[in-house]
């Protein structure tokens, strides 16, 4: 299926450093994940090319820092604009190569715009502090700078809002950065530096590396010039990432996996928890980071809820993402495939009920029926590991003590969802749960206004909201002795 773009030359095959489109001998072919079909390539760069990237961020620090707030707020406006006005063939691009329905390759194109608008603004306030001193001749201030240069390295299932999630911030900061996108999502990182290009961001200022992920991540994490390490990946990667990045001491932001619980309690309005559960279960067919991993549900309320949510499970249309009516398209690999179907079946080995799906959609692509289970023990695959896949699975709770414990028996720590009427049991639950980020009677969480991160093994450091500055600004205090006349 050939992909119609407005303006073709959005779909880039080459990387960019330094300002300059750089093709390879060596490429790497990029799959699209609902029909197998290839679709381009890009090139398939190495250690060496990160190199030169990291040296083009290098020599544009100084020149970058140095412009006012304003004026770099001015360039991400007009960067964020052009994503606005290419919309539909950003979220074509992605479609193309992730698989998500195009209506929510739309929404990402929107959302990942508004975390450069956002920044846009924050960089104006990236404010210090003025401090009575400790001594008569005292007097001290602490003035907030740009780390540097910055490595970023992004998954594939946001390619770009995890992209501009860490660009709008760095490049309002005045930090630089070479961006590593996933191999298997680079097409929408490549048209995000196009548009960077033509909004005015500067030869050096964003580079975008494609490649094997080790020979370029070996040197992301190692260089000495790159003061500052930003992932957004699996908790596996992101541990042996950062442990690399201590060699030099970088600052270092992980945003890792997650393993939602999703309680319900009797007291909940059973539509909306049933409404929040679709929202948050089956966007991006389960491959979010904060999509409902796991749903408890209470005695008094389960069969009303898990008869609804049958229901609405079995209704949803799977398919490609180009599709108008699909809602669930393809999962992003074989690989992926895999795991789902293995927690799967070991839900139904360990006494679940299956209600809707369970089976790969057979034909081309990697499809999976969206899938429910009840009746579930918690010591299911599915309670101790990410799905990542539209699987919904089912354990049933007595008292909230027993949903509690339940729910914080993981390493992870990023989203949890919590369904109640009862205004002291939702300030009891949100407290007592042990993660970054609590949906209360929503399913849905993410914005660019508040801050979006982990606690545990789910990461640490914050994106989004005014506190994502802080991940490229170093605090320097200034303590000037004056002279009493
Ligand atoms: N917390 C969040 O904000 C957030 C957001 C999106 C995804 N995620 C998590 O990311 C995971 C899915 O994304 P994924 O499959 O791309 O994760 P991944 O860890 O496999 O890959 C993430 C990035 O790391 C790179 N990478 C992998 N091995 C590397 C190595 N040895 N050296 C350097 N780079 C390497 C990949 O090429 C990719 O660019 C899920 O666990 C999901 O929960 C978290
Ligand atoms: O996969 C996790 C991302 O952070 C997605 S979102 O921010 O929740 O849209």
């Amino acid at each position: 299926m050939s992909l119609t773009l407005d303006r073709p030359d959005l779909l880039r095959q080459q990387a960019y450093i330094d300002g300059a489109w750089l093709g390879a001998e060596a490429v790497m072919p990029v799959e699209d994940p609902a029909t197998g079909e290839m679709i381009g390539s890009v090139p398939a760069l190495d250690g060496t090319h990160a190199e030169q990237a990291v040296a083009a961020a290098q020599a544009a620090l100084a020149a970058w820092r140095a412009r006012t707030a304003g004026e770099r707020g001015a360039i991400l406006h007009r960067w964020s604009d052009l994503m606005r006005t290419h919309q539909e063939d950003l979220a074509r691009i992605m479609t193309r190569e992730q698989g998500k329905p195009l209506a929510e390759a739309r929404g990402e194109v929107a959302y990942a715009a508004s975390f450069l608008t956002w920044f846009a603004e924050e960089a104006r306030r990236s404010y210090g502090d003025v401090i009575p001193g400790h001594g008569a001749d005292k007097r001290l201030m602490v003035t907030r700078e740009p780390i540097g240069v910055v490595a970023a390295i992004t998954p594939w299932n946001f390619p770009l809002a995890m992209i501009t999630r860490k660009a709008g911030p760095a490049l309002a900061a005045g930090c630089t950065m070479i961006v590593k996108p996933s191999e298997l999502t680079p097409f929408s990182a490549l048209a995000l530096a196009l548009l960077a290009e033509e909004a005015g961001v500067p030869a050096g200022v964003l580079n975008i590396v494609t490649g094997p992920a080790r020979g370029i991540g070996d040197v992301l994490v190692s260089h000495p010039a790159i003061a500052k390490l930003s992932f957004t990946g699996s908790t596996a990667v992101g541990k042996m990432l950062a442990g690399r990045a201590m060699d030099t001491v970088k600052r270092v932001s992980l945003e890792l996996g997650g393993n939602a619980p999703f309680l319900v309690f009797d007291d909940a309005d059973v539509d909306a928890a049933v409404d929040g559960a679709i929202a948050s279960k089956f966007r991006n067919a389960g491959q979010t980071c904060v999509c409902a991993n796991r749903f408890l549900v209470q005695a008094g309320i389960y069969d009303a809820f898990v008869s609804k949510l049958a229901e609405r499970v079995k209704a949803l249309r799977v398919g490609n993402g180009f599709a108008q009516s699909v809602e669930v398209g393809p999962l992003i690999n074989a690989a992926a495939l895999e795991k789902v179907t293995r927690h799967v079946v070991d839900a139904l080995a360990r006494g679940g009920r299956l209600l809707a799906g369970g089976n790969v959609v057979e034909g081309a692509g990697q499809f999976y029926a969206p899938t429910l289970i009840a009746d579930v023990p918690a010591s299911a695959l599915f309670c101790r590991e990410e799905t990542f896949g539209p699987l919904a699975g089912i354990v049933r709770f007595e008292t909230e003590a027993e949903a509690v414990a339940m729910a914080n028996e993981t390493r992870s720590g990023l989203a949890a969802y919590l369904f109640t009427r009862d205004l002291s049991r939702s300030y009891r639950v949100s407290e007592a749960l042990e993660y970054g980020m609590i949906g209360l009677n929503t399913g849905l969480i993410s914005t660019e206004v508040a801050p979006f991160g982990g606690v545990k093994e789910s990461g640490f450091g914050r994106e989004g909201s005014r506190y994502g500055m802080d991940e490229y600004l170093n605090m320097k205090l200034v303590c000037t002795a004056v002279s009493l006349g």
